[in-house]
């Protein structure tokens, strides 16, 4: 657990974290959304101590982080940011390895450790863990800056804009790997983005972030359907918010079971934008839905339109 309690953080006469308090639970996937310069990297920052607060305090599971040695209370947390920062010098298998080997992992158990993780993060082809940093795509980098991050398995990972500057598909690629991975290990992950869509389809719950305070925080669905003011009802979309809704909303929370349709079937695990996307492409405006493999009923346009909940 990560709580930040009346955190007040000011660069000369600029206050850039304004007496903000916000707790993030275990186990939870939180985003820190908001604008440039709103604060998010700074907030994200004061948790592994890069950025000293003037006020208030950070604690981790209970404990406050001014209190600790800054290199075990970074020991302890996983850092990802967008620009990697791998070591050039290194193997990926040794930037990997980073934090396992200066906790004293036996070699056995680091070498086991990296090609799960290279599997994890579908980098597995032959000789991936001897290449050196420059050989490797932007994406690779990313995933091996994940990779590294989750290494040790911290219960804490700390991910600033780590898919920024990557094309559409490789991140939402990554961004799949990394919700399974943290549903799979139950990690609190606390991830900075400025890019709605991302911060809505990955996160647990989401706080929008404007000028240094938490405007709002909560599900991505309460963001949407109940934003606090007008503000965060403009940064959350205004009337593209519905749009936004279908890709946080799954088909199996809509479809009526026992129903019937044609066409090829969509898994109920899926959102409502995929279902939309299925639509249109069979040009058909009900579905099939599978659940556990099996078709158990449909899911009609109407219900992508007409919310039952
Ligand atoms: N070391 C620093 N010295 C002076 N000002 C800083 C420093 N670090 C951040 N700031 C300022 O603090 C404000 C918040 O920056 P921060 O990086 O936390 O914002 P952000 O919400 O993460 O923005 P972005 O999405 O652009 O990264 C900005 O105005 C920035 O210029």
């Amino acid at each position: 657990m990560i709580e930040f309690d009346h955190v007040h953080k000011r660069f000369g006469d600029h206050v850039v974290i304004d007496d903000l308090s916000l707790r993030v639970e275990d186990g939870e996937f939180f985003v820190l959304v908001g604008p440039s310069g709103s604060g998010k990297s700074t907030l994200l920052r004061t948790v592994n101590r890069l950025v000293h607060i003037d006020a208030g305090s950070v604690r981790i599971d209970g404990v406050d982080a001014a209190t600790q040695a800054v290199e075990t209370l970074r020991r302890g947390i996983g850092y990802a940011i967008q620009s990697v920062g791998l070591f050039p010098h290194r193997t990926v298998g040794e930037n990997i390895a980073t934090v396992p080997r200066l906790l004293g992992w036996p070699e056995h158990e680091i070498r086991a450790r990296v090609e799960d993780l290279l599997e994890l993060l579908k980098l597995d082809e032959p000789g991936f863990a001897d290449r050196y940093p420059d050989t490797l795509s932007g994406g690779q980098q990313q995933r091996v800056g994940v990779a590294r991050a989750l290494a040790a398995r911290p219960r804490i990972v700390l991910m600033d804009e780590p898919f920024g500057a990557l094309d559409p598909v490789t991140r939402e690629s990554l961004q799949t790997s990394l919700k399974a991975i943290q549903r799979d290990t139950a990690t609190t992950i606390l991830f900075v983005t400025h890019d709605m869509d991302e911060a809505f389809g990955l996160g647990h719950r989401v706080a929008l972030m404007l000028d240094g305070k938490v405007a709002q925080v909560g599900t991505p669905l309460e963001l949407i359907r109940h934003p606090v003011n007008e503000r965060v009802r403009e940064f959350v979309g205004g009337s593209r918010a519905r749009l936004r809704e279908l890709a946080v909303r799954c088909v199996r929370d809509s479809m009526r079971k026992g129903e019937v349709a044609d066409g090829d079937a969509i898994d109920g695990a899926a959102s409502l934008q995929d279902a939309l996307g299925a639509m249109l492409m069979q040009g058909r405006d009900r579905l099939p839905v599978l659940d556990a493999g099996q078709v158990a009923g449909a899911i009609l346009l109407t219900d992508l339109v007409v919310s039952r909940e």
